[in-house]
Order: C-alpha cells, then sequence, then structure tokens
C-alpha cells in the first residue's frame, strides 16, 4: 500500500451525497483512487454502489460533493468528456457486429479513421488473448470471452480510469473463477486504474489493492485485503468480511501471491 500511497492521485472523491425519493443513498461518501490502483467497492445489494458508479461516470447526477480526477472537477462534464470507460454486467455487445467491429465501433467515432480504428481494436484483442475470436459475432463465443470483449472495448479507448460494474457475477461458477483470473493478469499488463464494483467478498480480496466496505450509503472501511482482514474497523466489516471468509482468506493470499503483514515487515 506505501507504493501506491506514493504514487499520484487520480481521483478524489468529497462529500458526496445522494437523494432519490427521499431517501438518503450516498451519505456524503470520500476516498481517492490512485493510479494504477484496483480498488474494490464491496457491499451487499441496496448499499449504494451503483449509483456511486453512475455518478461517477456522469450516468446520474450528485445533490453535493466534488468529483476530481487528476487535479480537475469534472462533475459538470458530461460522460464521455471525463476520461471514463464502464464495463457493465450484461456486456452490452452490439449482436450483429462480429468482434472486431465491437471493439472499433467506438474508435471509430474518436478517430474518424476506419483503418487506425481496426489497427488499435485488433492489437487490443491480441492482448487480451481474442485474436482468433475477430470475426465471431457474440453469439458463438462463451459468456466469459463475450465479457473479455467487452473489457477490450473499454480498454482500446485508453480510458483514465476504468469502472466495472459486476462484471463478473453473470458468468457461471468455473467461468467466474477463470475471468477472475484474467482480469487480475489484464490489469497487470494493462497498468489501469479500475474501480470494481461488487457484492463478493472472495472476488474483492482475490483482485484488489485495496477494498472500500459500503454499507446503507456510507463507508465502513477501506483499506488493503490484509488491513482489513487484520483490523476490522467496526463489527459491520468483522460479519460482512471477515467472518464471512473465516478461513479462504490466507488460501486467496496465497493465489494472488501477497504475503501476510507480518512477512512483510520481516523483510
Ligand atoms: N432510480 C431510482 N429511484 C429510486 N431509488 C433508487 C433508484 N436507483 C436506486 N435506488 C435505490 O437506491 C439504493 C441503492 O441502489 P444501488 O443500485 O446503488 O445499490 P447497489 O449497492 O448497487 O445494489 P445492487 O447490487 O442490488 O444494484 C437502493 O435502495 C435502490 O432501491
Amino acid at each position: 500500500m506505501e507504493v501506491l500511497k506514493q504514487q499520484n492521485v487520480k481521483l478524489q472523491v468529497r462529500d458526496l451525497k445522494k437523494q432519490m425519493n427521499g431517501k438518503e443513498i450516498l451519505k456524503g461518501i470520500s476516498f481517492d483512487v490512485y493510479d494504477g490502483e484496483f480498488l474494490s467497492v464491496l457491499g451487499p445489494s441496496g448499499c449504494g454502489k451503483t449509483t456511486l458508479l453512475r455518478i461517477l461516470i456522469g450516468l446520474e447526477t450528485k445533490d453535493a460533493g466534488s468529483i476530481i480526477k487528476e487535479g480537475r472537477e469534472i462533475s459538470a462534464l458530461k460522460p464521455s468528456d471525463r476520461g471514463m470507460g464502464i464495463v457493465f454486467q450484461n456486456y452490452a455487445l452490439f449482436p450483429n457486429m462480429d468482434v472486431l467491429e465491437n471493439v472499433s465501433y467506438a474508435l471509430n467515432v474518436r478517430y474518424k479513421d476506419n483503418k487506425k480504428a481496426k489497427q488499435i481494436a485488433a492489437e487490443t484483442l491480441e492482448a487480451i488473448g481474442l485474436k482468433d475470436q475477430l470475426h465471431k459475432k457474440p453469439s458463438q463465443l462463451s459468456g466469459g470471452q463475450q465479457q473479455r470483449v467487452a473489457i477490450a472495448r473499454t480498454l482500446a479507448l485508453n480510458p483514465d480510469i476504468i469502472l466495472l460494474d459486476e462484471p463478473i457475477s453473470a458468468l457461471d461458477v468455473s467461468m467466474r473463477e477463470v475471468m477472475k483470473r484474467e482480469l487480475k493478469e489484464i490489469q497487470k499488463k494493462f497498468r489501469s486504474t479500475m474501480i470494481f464494483i461488487t457484492h463478493d467478498q472472495e472476488e474483492a480480496f482475490f483482485l484488489s489493492d485495496r477494498i472500500m466496505i459500503m454499507s446503507e450509503g456510507k463507508i465502513e472501511q477501506i483499506d488493503t485485503p490484509r488491513e482489513i482482514y487484520d483490523h476490522p474497523a467496526n463489527d459491520y466489516v468483522q460479519d460482512f468480511v471477515v467472518n464471512h471468509l473465516d478461513q479462504k482468506y490466507e488460501s486467496l493470499l496465497k493465489c494472488t501471491g501477497k504475503k501476510s503483514g507480518d512477512e512483510q515487515h520481516a523483510q
């Protein structure tokens, strides 16, 4: 974590508030995201994760607070000017276009140069392991492959920050495991800054540099997986995260190659 803290802060969210139908959905959320960080937003259904994501990218307005990306307040900008990309749970691919066309579509709009768009799309698809699938339609791909196309489509646009809204949840159990590992590889390869929404404790612990735990529109704790596990901030975190993971945490850490706090101090 110290390494990340020394890096640039990419995004600063301050005192973000949102009400809907008279109900407080976000109750003054403040956090930073570091350059190159994988931050998970973890919480149960209805705690406000998706609302937060939609406000960050500009699909929803905020009532109060600020969103500062690389020193600039972006709240007034439209979604396409915010330098953020989003990957949805349901892929949202164009069914009539092949894989290459799906990824090059937005690049065409950006560069107005079909050849360049296709080249960037093909390079990104190759980097993500889909070079043999370029001319298949989405319906000819597995759920995991479709989600990789959706991720490639976002990566190809090279956004400053990628938001992922439960991108793994719709896949079947075995594909979820594969996708989890692939997502980690993709983030390492592209060194992207990612904000990942999930209700799944194991996903968050496996993937994240830090985890932000939410309940009922507020942040309960934001820290590294190890810190959260070793020092839960309150009873909620203890119950929702630590008790849930139980003995699985050490094996999750082994999978990621992360060392325990004690081992790190010993070095
Ligand atoms: N358009 C809306 N109008 C009124 N209430 C809404 C609207 N959108 C969301 N809510 C409410 O806001 C709260 C937070 O919803 P949100 O979708 O952000 O939570 P979440 O943590 O992402 O949950 P889930 O994983 O189930 O989507 C919920 O109580 C939801 O019913």
